[in-house]
């Protein structure tokens, strides 16, 4: 009995070291050596099985084999062919033991075994229904999640940052300012005449007009930190964390030319017969914070308007 006892502890607990220390967890020996295992350790909790009935105790066989049965059902409910390989030595040595060993329990014993065998199905499926809606579940809620987030973050109809995300990155990039003393510059810029496009060519090409400017403001800013937004309807915002005033100005004059370059027919605006955009330019400067900041920006921008649209212009006091 020690000797099975001994080798049951010596192939249960190589089993776990081997399953843990195992690169691929899903390989086909490793799920072959498992079945090999669980056989194995079935086969002595047999033995022992036997070892009890020779020593004239039977009737510790029964609840023995059960307890041993419904701890595999708990810890290998997972896979229904591990746990029948583990399971079904022992209940063929139940099965022999109520009928090579009859007493006046044997009917009840049957009856029990049926039952049992019953409750242990059921069992597993329960358990293992639970096991995949929970992962289902998980798996729908991370989704869930992500979507919420782009929901928050972007603008529906551009996909840029939107302005609630738009600020909360600029308050990041003013305190790395404060910390680090990086510069930060903004690009605010506007279509030109997008009131007469709208009423020209329609809501819906307006909307297509937009998607396509945004897409080019992508393309102009380089720095993965950079952050082009949809500030409001025909508004956009550059944040340039890490961009000087001259390096602004290179990127503004890129947008400028990536939307030259798109050539939107704008047959009613005043400025150009495509769409052309207004830049407003500004450089952090110590003292500053966000709302001036934006200000600044927007106020570069009116400039760029009132000296005739189609151009940038940067911040002066
Ligand atoms: N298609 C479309 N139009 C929008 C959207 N958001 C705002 N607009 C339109 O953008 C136009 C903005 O008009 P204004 O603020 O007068 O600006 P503007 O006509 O560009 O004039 P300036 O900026 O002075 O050159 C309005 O007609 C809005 O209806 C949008 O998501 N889609």
């Amino acid at each position: 009995m020690e000797i099975i006892m001994a080798l049951i502890l010596v192939i249960a607990s190589s089993a776990i070291f081997i399953l843990r220390m195992a690169h691929d967890q899903y390989a086909e020996w490793l799920s072959k050596f498992l079945h090999g295992a669980l056989m194995c350790i079935s086969a002595l909790w047999v033995g022992c099985f036997y070892l009890f009935l020779a020593s004239g105790d039977s009737r510790i066989v029964f609840p023995f084999a059960a307890l041993l049965i419904f701890t595999a059902l708990i810890s290998l409910y997972f896979d229904g062919r591990v746990l029948l390989s583990f399971t079904l030595p022992i209940w063929v040595v139940i099965l022999i033991c109520n009928f090579v060993y009859p007493s006046e329990l044997t009917v009840l014993n049957a009856l029990l075994y049926v039952l049992l065998a019953c409750l242990f199905e059921s069992g597993r499926r329960i358990l293992r229904g639970w096991f995949v809606l929970a992962i289902n579940r998980e798996q729908e809620n991370r989704v869930l999640i992500k979507q919420l987030q782009n929901l928050a973050n972007h603008d529906p109809l551009t996909g840029l940052a939107n302005r609630r995300s738009f600020h909360l990155l600029l308050a990041k990039a003013m305190q790395r300012h404060e910390q680090c003393g990086t510069s930060v510059s903004l690009i605010m810029l506007d279509v030109d005449y997008f009131k007469k496009y709208n009423d020209h060519y329609g809501h819906q090409a307006g909307d297509e007009c937009l998607v396509k400017i945004a897409k080019c403001l992508e393309a102009a800013t380089r720095s993965i930190h950079d952050v082009a937004a949809r500030f409001g309807g025909e508004e956009f915002i550059i944040l340039l964390p890490e961009a000087n005033q001259q390096q602004a100005i290179e990127v503004a004059k890129r947008i400028q030319q990536n939307i030259q370059d798109l050539a939107i027919q704008h047959a009613a605006s005043p400025v150009a017969p495509y769409v052309t955009i207004s830049l407003g330019i500004t450089n952090l400067t110590p003292a500053t914070n966000a709302t001036r900041f934006i200000a600044q920006a927007d106020a570069a921008l009116y400039k760029a308007k009132e000296a005739g649209r189609n151009q940038w212009q940067i911040f002066s006091n």
